[in-house]
This record gives C-alpha cells, structure tokens and sequence, in this order.
C-alpha cells in the first residue's frame, strides 16, 4: 500500500478528506468483479442466464434486472459474448440508465456517448422505439460507440460528433437527457492503476469547470417535464456535488430522490471551504466498498412543466 501511495501522495493527501477509511483503501485496490448486461433486444434474460449457468456462477445486480455479475473463466471467450447476447459492463455503470426511466418512442440525448454502454442500455429499455442521440466528441471514440450499437442491434440510435455544449441551442427538446460526463475517473483505479498515477488536482479543476458547462446545457435542451441524469465514475466533490450545486444555483432545476437497492454514501456538503446546497443530499454517492463495485455518482435532476 505504501509503495501504492507514493505513485500520487496529493490524490491520497487530498482522499483524506472524503474517505479516509481503510476500507476505502482496501477496495480502491481490489480488482472488479466482472459483469454483463443481457442484450433483451436479442434473447431473453432466462435463457442466456440459463445456458450461461452451466459454465459460469452468476450473480444478480440487484439494481438492474437484466444485469449479472459473473465469476469464474473469461465470459468473453462464449459464443454469447461473440453474438452480442450479453454486454460487459461495470454493474454501477448500469445505475445512470436505470435511473432515467427511458420509454420507448421518447426523444432522448446521450451527450457524452462513448464506448455506448448506456447507449445500448438504454435502446434496449426502450425496445429500439424512439430515438437516440449518441454523441461524443472525439473522433477515435465514435467508431467504438458504432461498433457497439451495430453489435448491440440498437437500431434506434443515431450518432454524432459534436462538443455536448452545443446541444444548449435545442432548447426544451429532449425528453430525457444523460450527460455521463468526462471525469477524473478515479472510481476507475480498480479497474487500471494507470488512473491513480493520472489523477491531478489541475484536471479535476478544469474538468469541473468543463462539466458546469456542460449540464447547463443538458438542462437547456430537457424539455419541461423531462429528466435529465447526471453522473461520473469520480468521487472528487468538484466534479460532483458542486456540479449539481451549480446547476440549481443558476436554474430552476430540482433533483428527485434515487430510490435503489443498494448502499450509498452521504453526499458532501461542505469541501475545503465551499458549501453546497443540502438539495444534493438526495444525489448517490457510491463509494467502492458500498457494493464492491466502482465508484460512482449519479443526480437525478427534472424540469418542471
Ligand atoms: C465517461 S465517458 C462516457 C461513457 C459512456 N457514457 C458509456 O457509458 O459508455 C465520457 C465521454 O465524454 C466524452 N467527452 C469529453 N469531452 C466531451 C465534450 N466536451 N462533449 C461531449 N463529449 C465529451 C469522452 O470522449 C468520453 O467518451
């Protein structure tokens, strides 16, 4: 741990101050479990889960009906993996989705897209009716969220290459929008060091001031009654609560409490001399010894009509 601790002593000096457990520790560290999303589009959960069981142990995630964590050989070596039948996907990544409440024949805008797994989540809640916007803005990235909504089978998907700032100019178009934003990735150590040794201050500076534009955006182009979700796979107060701070300060966005079976931590109110609305209290954050999973935040935010 202590040779850990010296690849970035300011990421672990500066963790003091949001979780300064040893469990934290100990989980930032432990490697992921892995799991899948079944691809309803193309099979149903009973029969995969079924054919599967033979090979692997399987375990539900209990906050997304068609997820499984998987234990065992390397599920991405079946004939089910190959076919596009399941989807690999981090479990808590499976949240945003499940939380905005997507239907089919709605409108919606994926403005930060890329690799597309909640882009496929989503058509296949929305059973390919409708429409997706998917978008990201970097070009390598694009042809990985095409690859995968063509594997997927979403046909109710199309993708686009633009800053998600842009999308503020469609005002009270969308019906739900998620900005699954650009972040530090810190909730990601587990499953790459390579994360911790990138983890700087000055980004998660310049990435909060990145995502406050962004959501503002999001919220412009919610349609009034519509939901818009906000998350990242960071725990670092300014690139979260202090988002959605930002957001109800200058809207007049709501957030709505996330009831889901799982644990959570206290959102934080108060960081290094910044205080937040106590409204972001009903936001999620996950820490990695929560569930076992990664570390994850996620805001549900709605416009009133
Ligand atoms: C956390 S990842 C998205 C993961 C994706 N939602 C998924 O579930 O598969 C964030 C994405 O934001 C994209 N991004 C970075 N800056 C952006 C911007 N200004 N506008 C839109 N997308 C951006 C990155 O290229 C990256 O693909």
């Amino acid at each position: 741990m202590d040779e850990l601790k010296d690849t970035n002593p300011d990421f672990f000096r500066k963790y003091e101050d949001i979780d300064d457990t040893e469990e934290f520790l100990h989980y930032m560290m432990l490697p992921l479990r892995q799991s899948f999303r079944v691809n309803t589009l193309k099979v149903g959960i009973d029969d995969v889960v079924e054919r599967l069981s033979e090979e692997f142990e399987l375990e539900r995630v209990p906050w997304a009906k068609e997820g499984y964590f998987v234990y065992g050989e390397e599920v991405t070596n079946t004939p089910e993996f190959a076919l596009g039948l399941i989807f690999m996907q981090e479990a808590s990544s499976m949240i945003p989705a499940a939380v905005l409440d997507v239907q089919p024949g709605m409108l919606v805008l994926d403005m930060a897209a890329s690799p597309g797994s909640k882009t496929t989540q989503m058509s296949a809640y929305m059973e390919n009716r409708g429409c997706i916007v998917a978008n990201d803005v970097k070009y390598p990235r694009i042809n990985i969220l095409i690859s995968n909504i063509q594997k997927f089978g979403s046909v109710n998907v199309r993708v686009t290459m633009k800053d998600g700032r842009y999308f503020g100019r469609f005002r009270d178009t969308f019906d739900r929008v998620l900005l699954d934003a650009p972040c530090s990735n810190v909730g990601m150590i587990r499953k790459n060091y390579k994360y911790l040794r990138l983890w700087r201050q000055r980004d998660v500076e310049a990435l909060s001031r990145l995502q406050k534009e962004l959501i503002m955006a999001a919220y412009r182009a919610l349609k009034p009654g519509g939901v818009l979700v906000y998350s990242t796979c960071t725990l670092d107060p300014e690139e979260n609560e202090e988002v959605v701070d930002y957001l109800l300060s200058n809207t007049d966005a709501r957030l709505e409490k996330i009831d889901l079976p799982l644990k959570s931590h206290e959102p934080i109110t108060e960081f290094r001399g910044k205080i937040y609305t106590d409204e972001v209290k009903k936001c999620l954050r996950i820490h990695p010894q929560d569930n076992n999973t990664e570390g994850f935040f996620v805001a549900k935010v709605v416009k009133d009509e």
